[in-house]
Order: structure tokens, then sequence, then C-alpha cells
């Protein structure tokens, strides 16, 4: 049966890149979709707002809505600091069977617990089910319809402490517009934008940090 492309993927990084480096999975993955076939990962340039919001915020427990293919996964853990760990949201079975093997690959495995479920389901689960607390980072990538009820729905769950970091990548691109209005607007929320570009592309986009006041 014909191979998919996010397969093609996890086949050209354990092919090409070193097991257990993280470095090098993110960059043989940007090296593919840059130079073969184009996907949605975040990609190097938003990748190094992502990391810096990643280091300023230092999470002990962070939270990604949007595994796809593991990438941002890899991104976000391989900055953690000991004992802290990453939970990682995919609603697409074949999407989170390649993200496990590319965490594995990775070797951040210990750090990143990979949930396989709607967000809208997981979300009420994270403190009982999940044993948290509340969450330092978000790192909102998923179905940018879900950008606005899923912020609320981790406030209505009392998952967000004052200070809580939440960064939602494609605010431009495709863009989530009811999004940008519902933080910018909640006297709850401070707001920074960050102009960048769509991954692998020339095309405008943007990350949008959210800190929540309490
Ligand atoms: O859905 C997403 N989640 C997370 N990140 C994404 C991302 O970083 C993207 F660049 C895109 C994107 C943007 C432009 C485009 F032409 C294709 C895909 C999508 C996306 C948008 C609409 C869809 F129908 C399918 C995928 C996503
Ligand atoms: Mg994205």
């Amino acid at each position: 049966m014909n191979q998919s492309k996010e397969q093609r993927i996890l086949n050209f990084v354990l092919q090409n890149a070193v097991r257990g480096d993280p470095c090098s999975v993110l960059d043989t993955i940007d090296k593919y979709c840059s130079q073969k076939e184009w996907a949605m990962n975040v990609g190097d340039e938003k990748g190094k707002i992502l990391d810096k919001t990643v280091e300023e915020a230092n999470p002990s427990v962070a939270l990604e809505l949007g595994t796809y293919c593991g990438y941002s996964a890899v991104r976000i853990s391989r900055l953690l600091k000991a004992g802290a760990r990453l939970l990682t949201v995919e609603f697409n079975p074949e999407f989170a069977a390649i993200a496990k093997q590319m965490i594995e690959f990775a070797g951040v495995q210990d750090k990143v617990k990979l949930l396989e479920g709607p967000s809208e389901e997981i979300i009420p689960q994270l403190k009982k089910k999940y044993e948290v607390d509340t969450l330092d980072f978000v790192f909102l990538d998923h179905w940018k319809d879900r950008y606005t009820p899923d912020t609320i729905l981790l406030q209505e769950c009392n998952l967000l402490r004052k200070g809580s970091v939440l960064l939602a990548d494609n605010v431009i691109f495709p863009g989530a517009p009811d999004f940008l209005n519902y933080v910018r607007k909640s006297p709850h929320f401070q707001c920074t934008n960050y102009p960048s570009h769509l991954e692998y592309m020339q095309v405008e986009d943007a990350m949008e940090k959210a800190v929540f006041l309490g």
C-alpha cells in the first residue's frame, strides 16, 4: 500500500539522522520538508521563537496540542530541565504512530507523554488521569478553530496559573482571528505577537504569546 508523506518523513529520519540526537532529528526533518515534501512542522524559523519562549518559561509541565510527526515535541523536550515533562496531544492515529517512533528515535521518550485523542476530551482528564496540577507552558498547534475553545477549556479546568505561557502557531496563516481577538481583548492575558513565515515558505505567518495573568 502507498506510504504516507508522514511515513516517508519518518523513514528519511531513521535513515539519515543520528539516533538519540534531537538536533539531528530536527535538522533532518527540516531538510526533507524544505527540499522534498512540504509538511506542517513548525519548522526552524518559527522553531527558534518556540525555543526562546520555552527557555524563558523553563516549564516543569508543558502541554502541546497537535503533535503531528513529533517535530515540536522533540524541539520542546530537548530544552526541558531534568524531571520536567511534555504532554502532547494528537487526535489522528496515523500521525500519533509516526510521532511515537520519531520521539523514541530522538531519545526524548522519557520526557514526553503522547496522548491520542481529541483535545476537548483530553484536557478535562489532565488533572486526575495525568496528574497535572497546573501547566507552565502550552503550545497550540492543532486545528485553528480549536484554539479559542481549548483556551477557555484550560481555564475552566483550572489548568492555568498566574504566569502560564500560551504560544500559538499559525495566527496569520492559515490564521486564527477569533483566537487573537479573544486573548487580546481578555483582561486575563498579556499578549505579544512574533511575526515570522510559514514553515519552509516565504509566506507571512506569526506566533502569538499569551501569558495568563490569573
Ligand atoms: O492544521 C494545522 N495544524 C497545525 N499547524 C498547521 C500549520 O503550521 C500549517 F502551516 C498548516 C497549513 C497552512 C497552509 C497550507 F497551505 C497548508 C497547511 C496547517 C493546516 C491548515 C489547514 C489545513 F486544512 C491543514 C493544515 C496546520
Ligand atoms: Mg502549525
